[in-house]
Order: C-alpha cells, then sequence, then structure tokens
C-alpha cells in the first residue's frame, strides 16, 4: 500500500467542493491505488463549518477504501499542513452581469492568507491550484504570500476553458473529442482567453486546415469558449461546479501522473517566454511528466495571434498592479 497523499481543499463546502471531493475520495486524481487525505478549510462560521461537517459525514458513508483520513478546520495551517495537493477553490463566485475580475478585491485577501499559511506549513513540494476567481491573479497573489516555496508549484485552472475549446472544435469537425490534441488556451482565465487552435490535430492531421473557417474562429468559437462561463451563470443561476471541479481533476492529474507527451493548458508563472513578462500567471500549453511540468516552447505566433495574447496579458497586468498593494 502506498503512504497517503495529503490533499488540501478550500471552499470544501461548496458547489465545486461538492462535486470534487467524492471524486478525488474515489481516487480519480491520484490514481486508484493511491490513498489520500483530505484536509477540509471553510470559513470560520457555523453554517459554513456545519455544511462541512455534513460533507464530511457523507465522505464516511461512502467507505471510500482510499480515504485514508480527514480533517475539518477553519484554520489555514491546520488544512495546509504537510499538504502535497492544495485546491484553493474557496472564494466567492460571480453572479450573472459580473465580470471574474470584479471579485478581485474582494477574494484577494484570502490569497494572502493562504499563500502566508502554505509557504509555513505546507510540504516544499506543494502543487498548488488555484481555482477562486480571478484564478490566474489569486495564484499571483498567493505566489507572492509564499516566498519559501517554488513558485513553478503555484498554478491557475484554465482546463476548464481547454476543456471547454476541445467540445466546440469536436462537434464543429465531427471528431471525437478524445482525439484532439496539441490545443492551448493563452493567457487569463477571463474573457480575453485565447483559445488557439491552430496547432491542433486528429490522427496527425491538422484539424484547422480541416475547419478551415476564419470567420468560425474569430467569431464563434474564441468567444464561445471564453464566455461559456458567463453562459452557464445566465443558464443555471451558479457559476460551473461539476465541470470544473472536473477539471481541477484533470489538471492535478495530470501534473502528477504526466501526460505522455499530450498537451494540457496551465496557467503557470511565465518564464519570459513568448513574450510574457516573468512572473505573470499565464495560461500556456504544457506536457508534464514526472511530477513536473514543461512548457511547449518555440510555436510560432501569428499577428492574430499575438494581438489575443497581448490583450490577455494585458488584462493580467491591469489586475496585478489592482493588488500590487496587499503584497
Ligand atoms: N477557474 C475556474 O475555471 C473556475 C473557477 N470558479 C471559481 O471557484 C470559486 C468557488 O466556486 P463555488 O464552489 O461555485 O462557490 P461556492 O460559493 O458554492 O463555494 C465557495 C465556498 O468557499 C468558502 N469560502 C469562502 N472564503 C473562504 C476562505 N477564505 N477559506 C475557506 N473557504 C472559504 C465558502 O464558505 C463556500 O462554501 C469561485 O470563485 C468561482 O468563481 C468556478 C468555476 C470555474
Ligand atoms: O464564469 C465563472 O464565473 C465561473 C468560471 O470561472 C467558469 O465557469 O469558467
Amino acid at each position: 500500500m502506498k503512504q497517503p497523499v495529503r490533499v488540501a481543499v478550500t471552499g470544501a463546502a461548496g458547489q465545486i467542493g461538492y462535486a470534487l471531493l467524492f471524486r478525488i475520495a474515489a481516487g480519480e486524481m491520484l490514481g486508484k491505488d493511491q490513498p489520500v487525505i483530505l484536509q477540509l478549510l471553510e470559513l470560520p462560521m457555523e453554517k459554513a463549518q456545519a455544511a462541512l461537517r455534513g460533507v464530511m459525514m457523507e465522505l464516511e458513508d461512502c467507505a471510500f477504501p482510499l480515504l485514508a483520513g480527514m480533517v475539518g478546520t477553519d484554520d489555514p495551517e491546520v488544512a495546509f499542513k504537510d499538504a502535497d495537493v492544495a485546491l484553493l477553490v474557496g472564494a466567492r463566485p460571480r453572479g450573472p452581469g459580473m465580470e471574474r475580475k470584479d471579485l478581485l478585491l474582494e477574494n484577494a485577501k484570502i490569497f494572502t492568507v493562504q499563500g502566508a499559511a502554505l509557504n509555513k506549513v505546507a510540504s516544499r513540494d506543494v502543487k498548488v491550484l488555484v481555482v477562486g476567481n480571478p484564478a490566474n491573479t489569486n495564484a499571483y497573489i498567493a505566489m507572492k504570500s509564499a516566498p519559501d516555496l517554488k513558485p513553478a508549484n503555484f498554478t491557475a485552472m484554465l482546463r476548464l476553458d481547454h476543456n471547454r475549446a476541445l467540445s466546440q472544435l469536436a462537434v464543429k469537425a465531427g471528431v471525437a473529442v478524445g482525439d484532439i490534441e496539441n490545443l492551448v488556451v493563452w493567457g487569463n482565465h477571463s474573457s480575453t482567453m485565447y483559445p488557439d487552435y491552430r496547432f491542433a490535430t486528429v490522427g496527425g492531421a491538422s484539424l484547422k486546415d480541416r475547419i478551415d473557417d476564419a470567420d468560425w474562429n474569430a467569431n464563434s468559437f474564441i468567444p464561445t469558449v471564453a464566455k461559456r462561463g458567463a453562459a452557464i451563470i445566465e443558464a443555471r443561476g451558479l457559476s460551473s461546479a461539476a465541470s470544473a471541479a472536473n477539471a481541477a481533476i484533470g489538471h492535478v492529474r495530470d501534473w502528477v501522473l504526466g501526460t505522455n507527451g499530450k498537451w494540457v493548458t496551465m496557467g503557470v508563472p511565465s518564464d519570459g517566454s513568448y513574450g510574457i513578462p516573468e512572473g505573470i500567471i499565464y495560461g500556456v500549453p504544457v506536457t508534464t511528466a514526472n511530477g513536473t511540468y514543461t512548457r511547449v516552447q518555440g510555436l510560432p505566433i501569428d499577428e492574430f495571434s499575438r494581438a489575443r495574447m497581448d490583450k490577455t496579458l494585458a488584462e493580467l497586468e491591469e489586475e496585478r498592479a489592482g493588488v500590487a498593494h496587499l503584497l
């Protein structure tokens, strides 16, 4: 039997938490042979703590063989103690008519506190995924608040955007979603993101050549993916939860277990490539192996792409300036 992995989840009693924890405990994130200890954080309010107790009772009632232990707490230093993986989900979601960056100041302070707590008590190799919005800038805040941890271990979730783009492409081209490779969503998890299918292939052949529709790309594909979160809020009255949880599981699973050369999109601190200033948390294509990710480098960036990549960068720089006083 393997040693249990400690997985911290914040906002554990929220809607994403409810769609996420049971799948982690079932082994869908770290493997069907990997025991886990769930370390669950919720707000220090009776309603949130009661809801968390209820979720933990349900986890118990599933009798998951891989669930080796559980901690429920309102103290980030308890939740993050020795954590190997930290999923930072807890934050306010947006409602109809809002942009994700409208949450910035309200949610930012959560990530200074949690970054500092991770810095103090988490495993020195903790893999952090920020889901709470605005995810890229919150990941930046957490990274800057944890100076003793490796910046590369702070990531933001663009996997939901990547998955959304895959599904749109599959429908348009009449191909199986699982057969599409080499897709990327550049930049911010916001309406400025740039889903880029120029390199995508199916069975080794170019998907862009197969679709061959610049008008669809600019006026349907890109805006549909970029505005999908808002469309879900409009339809459900609540933001995406099951698909967000699914994306978080995919992000961490691939980071830990590897992609076998397949590209996935992760929001990671820039190394300066593609003209993105170092440190900005930006969606890029990566492959993963042995618990580390490697950027796909050297892709050609045409004028159309440059303009979109610069626009989403400008928004991230604006968000960073907006939280500079907290760091
Ligand atoms: N990156 C992405 O692709 C996506 C991000 N999101 C974001 O994820 C976040 C969570 O969404 P939902 O689960 O739907 O929201 P929710 O409101 O259902 O749950 C959030 C939970 O976090 C808790 N919480 C708030 N502050 C906390 C703190 N400081 N420490 C611990 N727990 C705290 C709340 O009590 C609540 O139970 C939102 O910011 C949402 O916008 C949602 C979908 C996709
Ligand atoms: O749109 C939102 O606010 C929730 C989210 O991040 C998404 O569904 O992509």
